[in-house]
């Protein structure tokens, strides 16, 4: 199992100190795409707050769910999708070598973003829904964007770049917030299912918080076809992984992973429900997705045409919802 990793380090003791600890996180990140961490920043209150919200709205019924309904396109990725809506496994073959079968996801989600998006709102339940839901996943939000911010000024530090060189290209408040509740189901269920099919984050980075049911894989090495379990030690360690972007701005991998849990534990062959919550670090739209490492810089190559962000975050996500 991987190291755990003490963001506090990031902030007491020495400059020497302090560097040592980034060069550590970069290398957790650049062996295995991801790592756990502790005292990450987001306080162990405001998790399980935005846990218990996402229990008691996935526990409504399905009428009430859907009066917050996420569009049935891809954009904007915001509201409740229902069981079937967003299926990964379309996305699954990108940059992957093995071919990946067609798999229905069993998950329901909600996407949030920033209230200061100027580009999408944000689909909220409305009055008498599901009072307090919006003001706690606002806020839960804003803690989590802070918190990525020092992240990402460490892996900057640890990769020798100026401090703020990936905190600059989030300024705008991009990122996604996505609650996500894996149902209950029979284990034969399993045949042409899943619970999230294997993929990589289309963002910077994802902090990734999950209850203690288990299942979440990540390929190990990256590259290798092999899943290996990636249970945290509760909801409130986190688990950093590199997206897409970062793989191309730094050369780190994107961890591909999947939550594919198919043992019971119980003689009726039910496999329990889960829970996760996603804070997706995404750069700026107009954020170029050029290497921003001189070593990845090849002089071969005539001057390439580097896709923005957003056009890359639209490629990536066309297709994973079904009438996209
Ligand atoms: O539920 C999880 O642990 C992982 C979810 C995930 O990978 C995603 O939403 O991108
Ligand atoms: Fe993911």
């Amino acid at each position: 199992m991987l190291g755990q990793l003490d963001f506090s380090r990031f902030h007491r003791g020495s400059t020497d100190e302090r560097d040592q600890f980034c060069r550590e996180l970069v290398s957790g990140l650049s062996k295995s795409g991801w790592v756990r961490l502790v005292n990450h920043g987001v306080p162990p209150e405001s998790i399980d707050r935005a846990f218990e919200m996402s229990h008691t709205f996935f526990d409504l019924p399905i009428e009430q769910k859907l009066k917050s309904p996420h569009p049935p396109t891809a954009h904007p990725h915001r509201g409740f999708s229902p069981v079937g809506l967003e299926n990964i496994s379309t996305v699954s073959n990108y940059r992957s070598s093995a071919t990946q079968p067609l798999l229905r996801d069993m998950k329901e989600s909600y996407d949030i973003g920033s209230e200061q998006d100027p580009l999408y709102s944000n689909i909220w339940p409305p009055a008498g829904v599901h009072d307090n839901f919006q003001t706690t996943m606002s806020s839960f939000f804003t803690v989590c964007y802070n918190a990525q911010l020092v992240i990402l000024d460490a892996i900057s530090i640890g990769l020798g770049l100026p401090v703020h060189s990936l905190r600059e290209l989030h300024a705008a408040q991009t990122n996604e917030l996505r609650l996500t509740h894996y149902p209950e189901v029979d284990q034969a269920d399993f045949a042409n299912a899943t619970r999230i099919a294997a993929h990589t984050d289309f963002g910077t980075i994802t902090l990734l918080f999950q209850d203690n049911v288990g299942g979440l894989e990540m390929e190990q090495p990256p590259g290798s076809g092999v899943f290996v379990p990636a249970d945290s030690a509760g909801p409130h360690e986190c688990i950093v992984n590199v997206g897409d972007c970062l793989q191309m701005w730094t050369g780190l991998h994107s961890a591909r992973h999947r939550v594919h849990l198919t043992k019971s534990e119980n003689e009726c062959n039910m496999v329990p429900e889960r829970f996760s919550i996603a804070y997706f670090a995404k750069p700026d739209r107009a954020a170029l997705l050029r290497p921003l490492l001189d070593s990845l810089v090849e002089d071969s190559k005539p001057v390439q045409k580097f896709l923005t962000a957003n056009e890359f975050q639209h490629m990536r996500i066309e297709g994973t919802y079904n009438n996209a």
